[in-house]
């Protein structure tokens, strides 16, 4: 299933991270809608093509979420292009994207390319720091950026990131108010089948990344609860 809008579930692996044979055959299989491969350091070419060609066993979709224009490789189903919404550094809204398409605009599949909106809430995570995120919002300025992602530039999705920590389900809610036809992703520290659900009740899409690798067992029990 290639449309995003109907998925409602997705694990996120980071290249730079181990995953055995036997624990991606599992996530692979486990009834998610995708696996997109993604992170924010230490991505490589190398361990880009690596992950893609091990999940490309499976028939699960698989996306490149872009965070160089370096590690960007043919084969998968979409490209996903995050812009930070509340970075303070312009690099991280337009610039980087500026150069990538001033370069291979021309060469690019443009039906593959969807442009993530990132609201990025956690200001511990890896994310926040390279990106310089302003991610002490409230639920004003998280409706702000959600009215903005939908109503202004129409983006595709609409992204909660809290990486790393488990985010606050009212924030989540207050986005969801204001989104109808931008879908809502959410990720961040989700580790058990009770939190898969309470986000899957407010977001359309919910993503699960570090509990893969520190608990399977309970990576492989957020599937079948919001589904
Ligand atoms: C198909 C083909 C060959 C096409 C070629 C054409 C081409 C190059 C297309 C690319 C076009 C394009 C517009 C690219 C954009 C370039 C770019 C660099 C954009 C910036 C993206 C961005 C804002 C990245 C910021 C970081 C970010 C938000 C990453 C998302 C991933 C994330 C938060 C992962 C969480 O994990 P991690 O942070 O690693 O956390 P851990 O601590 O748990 O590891
Ligand atoms: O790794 P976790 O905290 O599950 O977050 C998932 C995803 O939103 C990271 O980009
Ligand atoms: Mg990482």
């Amino acid at each position: 299933m290639y449309d995003f809008r109907e998925w409602k579930h997705a694990f996120k692996l980071d290249p730079n991270k181990e995953i055995t044979d036997e624990a991606l055959e599992s996530v692979c299989e486990s009834g998610t809608d995708a696996i997109i491969i993604g992170g924010s350091d230490g991505v490589t070419l190398e361990n880009v093509l690596d992950l893609m060609a091990r999940v490309r066993r499976y028939s699960v979709p698989c996306v490149l979420e872009v965070s160089s224009v370096e590690t960007v490789t043919p084969g998968f189903d979409l490209y996903f292009i995050p812009t930070v919404l509340n970075s303070t550094d312009p690099d991280w809204i337009m610039g980087l994207h500026h150069q990538a398409v001033k370069e291979y605009g021309e060469i690019m599949d443009w039906d593959e390319i969807i442009v993530e909106g990132y609201c990025i809430l956690n200001p511990e995570c890896k994310a926040a720091k390279l990106t310089k995120a302003n991610s002490v919002l409230d639920t004003d300025d998280v409706r702000a950026y959600a009215m903005m992602a939908e109503k202004m530039f129409r983006l595709p999705i609409f992204y909660m990131e809290y990486s790393g920590m488990y985010g606050n389900p009212r924030m989540v809610e207050t986005a969801r108010n204001y989104l109808s036809s931008t879908v809502l992703f959410y990720g961040g520290g989700i580790r058990t089948a009770e939190q898969a659900k309470e986000m899957a009740q407010i977001a359309d899409v919910i993503v699960v990344g570090n509990v893969v690798y520190d608990d399977l067992a309970m990576a492989l029990k957020t599937v079948s609860p919001v589904k």
